[in-house]
């Protein structure tokens, strides 16, 4: 059983007294003082005894070595005198003696050695200071590996931000892949809008990933009903009335019973409406009402649906042409055109194809367990094509050589021939020279070419079907079919 010992108590100021067991045999004076001594010569802390006038008692080793304070000076000064001589820079025990209380301090002393110090009092019967006993942890290394822990944790910091930052660059944002500023800065105002309900109209040449933003600025919105996409471009004008407003039973012939239309399903939500362009001019002023009045009314309906959704449209027609043109309604632009964001196409963010390339590769390679890898010179090759039909044109390409590659390379040799020869693709030729194509090939060849070229030269898909001398709907099918 441990005994605790007390006698010292009313000496310590605050201490905590004497712990000795059964097995402490040490009576006499002799083997008492041989214990203590040993104890105090073997600790590592600095130990400093002064008497109450602050005149040196007792010290060990360590204080001499932490302290750097000449053995002589510390017989021949009291603490008050170091200090005055600027021996040392603080004395904790001569604050402990002017005080009467315990003190805690750090002194960075005169070696280069750093220290925290405790000085105790220790009373006599008469309660007069008998002497002050201080501690003096050496910290110097504490301090040394702790200056290092912050200037590791800096460094951490730093990498992490530059981390996160080239992350950024080569983000994956949702499903949006990208590498380029400029699609950086695009997310980072995307983030931004997604903020508020306002109408954002987003442009940019087909296939750059309109609707993917359009999305994303739902996903990140927080709201919490639907992302209901509707191509303006693909549903002949007749339909696209219903499909967007919504019927009663009878409302028309067929109607056999009622039915929601799109904007209502995006209540609480998100409706993109793409290539809004191509919206027939009379839906346009119906529209334009929904949106004023957050309000929709179904064909053959008498009551209005109030809707709360957001709207964002996306077009790769020049919509102030097409109000030139009287084709497009000032005001119906004016009020989806309160946030606008521009999507460049792929040729002028060069940096996204290798990123995008390997995207969708690896997609595939997950998918089908494979490890297929793009050579750096048919790397190179897709780099330098134009990517008329942006990024699902390069999407359509890789999932296109991803299945002819035969072996897990995919090389130069693997890439269709239009993307192997940027001179002719840049002359504009159209027919593909390669002895080994078939005829369906440079057919197909030729129409992907001459649908990209008119789509080019046209400001709507209408316009586009129009030169062609096809249906808005083939155009639609052919320009999915060829990824433009
Ligand atoms: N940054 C991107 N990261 C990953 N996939 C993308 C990215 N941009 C576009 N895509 C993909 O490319 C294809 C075309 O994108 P999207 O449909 O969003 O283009 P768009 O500009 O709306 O085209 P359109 O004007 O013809 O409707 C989609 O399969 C889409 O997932």
């Amino acid at each position: 059983m441990i005994e605790k010992h007390y006698a010292l108590k009313s000496y310590v100021e605050g201490g905590i007294g004497l712990y000795k067991s059964p097995y402490f045999k040490y009576s006499s004076f002799e083997e008492i003082s041989t214990l203590f001594n040993a104890i105090f010569s073997n600790s590592k802390d600095g130990l400093y005894v002064c008497d109450g006038n602050g005149r040196t008692l007792v010290f060990n080793e360590a204080f001499l070595h932490i302290s750097g304070i000449p053995e002589k000076l510390l017989y021949r000064y009291s603490v008050f005198q170091l200090v005055e001589k600027d021996y040392v820079p603080n004395s904790c025990a001569a604050v402990t003696l002017r005080t009467r209380k315990k003190h805690n301090t750090i002194i960075d002393y005169y070696n280069g050695k750093k220290a925290v110090l405790t000085s105790t009092p220790i009373f006599n019967d008469n309660n007069e200071i008998m002497c002050v006993v201080s501690n003096v942890r050496d910290i110097t290394e504490l301090n040394r590996l702790h200056e290092e822990l912050e200037e590791a944790r800096k460094i951490n910091y730093q990498y992490k931000q530059t981390l996160s930052h080239i992350q950024g660059e080569y983000q994956r944002n949702e499903n949006i892949i990208f590498r380029s500023k400029k699609i950086y800065k695009i997310i980072a105002l995307a983030d931004r809008l997604s903020k508020n309900d306002s109408p954002v109209l987003i442009l940019g040449e087909s296939g750059v990933g309109k609707g993917e933003l359009a999305k994303y600025i739902h996903n990140t919105s927080g709201r919490s009903g639907a992302f209901i996409t509707i191509n303006c471009g693909a549903i002949p004008d007749n339909l696209l009335e219903s499909e967007l407003f919504g019927y009663e039973k009878g409302a028309f012939t067929g109607a056999n019973q009622s039915k929601a239309g799109l904007i209502e399903l995006a209540n609480k939500g998100t409706i993109f409406l793409d290539e809004i362009g191509e919206l027939p001019f009379q839906l346009q002023v119906k529209l334009l009402n929904v949106l004023q009045e957050q309000k929709v009314r179904r064909l053959g309906g008498t009551q209005s649906i109030n809707v709360d959704m957001r709207i964002i449209a996306a077009t790769n027609s020049n919509l102030e042409k097409l109000i030139e043109q009287k084709k497009f309604r000032e005001d119906l632009y004016y009020r989806l055109n309160v946030l606008q964001i521009h999507i460049p196409p792929l040729r002028e963010r060069i940096e996204d194809i290798p990123v995008l390339s390997i995207h969708f590769l690896n997609t595939l390679n997950e998918k089908y367990g494979t490890q297929k890898k793009i050579e750096a010179e048919a790397m190179e090759h897709l780099i330098n094509y134009s990517w008329p039909g942006n990024v699902r044109e390069l999407k359509n390409i890789i999932e296109r050589i991803y299945y002819l590659s035969e072996t897990d390379k995919i090389t130069v040799d693997t890439l269709p021939q239009t993307i192997r020869s940027p001179k002719i693709q840049k002359q504009q030729h159209i027919f593909n020279t390669d002895k080994q194509t078939t005829l369906k090939e440079a057919v197909a060849t030729f129409e992907r070419k001459y649908i990209a070229q008119k789509l080019q030269e046209s400001k709507t898909l209408k316009e586009c079907a129009e030169k062609l001398n096809i249906d808005l709907s083939t155009l639609v099918r052919k320009k999915q079919k060829y990824g433009i």
